[in-house]
């Protein structure tokens, strides 16, 4: 069996106070021989200031202390840790990519993400504009990465709105879909379940998402909810408020026999086939 965990968190600028948050939290995880682990988007650093960010990115393109802090967590508890985002520092624009990275059981990095879509947007919140891509390039590839048993594809929070990504994501062979996210208290309460399901239902795969939770020292209010979504929608496992884990099986059954029911990969007049004559 194949065990899929979300780690809910409420991140602060501080980036030990973090390590040590998200340390405490894999010790509570249940034990399996494979196991995936989700931390939510900016895991090591939130609710700080957009520079002091860009400065964290800035200094950890020398000292590399923030994926270290990773690599070494995915080893101590021998996961594949898919490790929400950390700010990577790209020295020619003086910005950084949000960047997810995968690391393997053995602390490898495995593969990493740069979220596709920025969050340019107005909220009626207290931030009121959101203006991501100040400080944020926006990424170019999307990623797949095949482990022992399963493929993995990768999103980032306002990634979520764009179906496209996971029907590309899906075509390259994905099976589980991550999902880390600092979704805002305001639009998570009125879209992140049902965009969630969507994306389960439609493209017939596992979600596994985590997101950041409650007030930060910013200010900022995040929506949380954390979730495992199987490929008929249905929510395995959930965790509304506070931090905490939450933990579901990989059923390759499952997925098999929902896409064998309902095939919608080959009913897709907006997939391009390769006719066979
Ligand atoms: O800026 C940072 O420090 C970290 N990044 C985020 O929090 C990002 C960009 S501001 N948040 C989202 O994408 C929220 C999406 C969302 O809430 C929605 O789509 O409704």
């Amino acid at each position: 069996m194949i065990k899929l965990s979300a780690i809910q968190l409420s991140s602060s600028p501080n980036v030990q106070d973090n390590l040590a948050t998200i340390e405490r939290l894999m010790s509570q995880l249940p034990f399996a021989e494979q196991h995936i682990v989700v931390l939510p988007e900016c895991c090591l650093f939130f609710g700080g200031t957009d520079r002091a960010q860009l400065d964290l990115a800035k200094q950890d393109a020398t000292t590399n202390e923030l994926k270290t802090g990773l690599s070494k967590l995915a080893k101590q508890y021998n996961v594949t840790l898919v490790a929400g985002s950390i700010p990577q520092y790209i020295e020619q624009q003086d910005k950084f990519y949000n960047t997810c990275c995968v690391f393997s059981g053995s602390g490898e990095l495995l593969t990493q993400y740069h979220k596709m879509h920025l969050f340019d947007v107005d909220v009626n919140d207290s931030e009121k504009q959101y203006r991501e891509s100040r400080y944020t390039e926006k990424g170019t590839s999307a990623i797949t990465k095949t482990l022992d048993s399963l493929t993995l594809g990768l999103s980032i929070c306002y990634d979520l709105r764009f179906p496209e990504l996971y029907r590309h994501l899906t075509t390259l062979g994905a099976q589980v879909i991550t999902v880390p996210a600092a979704f805002t208290k305001v639009t998570g309460k009125a879209h992140w379940l049902p965009l969630l399901q969507a994306r389960a239902i439609e493209n017939q795969v596992y979600i596994v998402a985590a997101g950041q939770y409650g007030v930060h020292d910013n200010g900022r209010e995040t929506w949380g909810q954390s979730v495992i979504i199987n490929p008929w929608g249905e929510v395995l496992s959930e965790i509304t408020q506070g931090v905490g884990t939450i933990s579901a099986d990989f059923d390759l059954d499952t997925l098999q026999s929902v896409r064998q029911a309902i095939p919608v990969a080959q009913h897709n007049q907006f997939i391009t086939k390769i006719k066979t004559l």
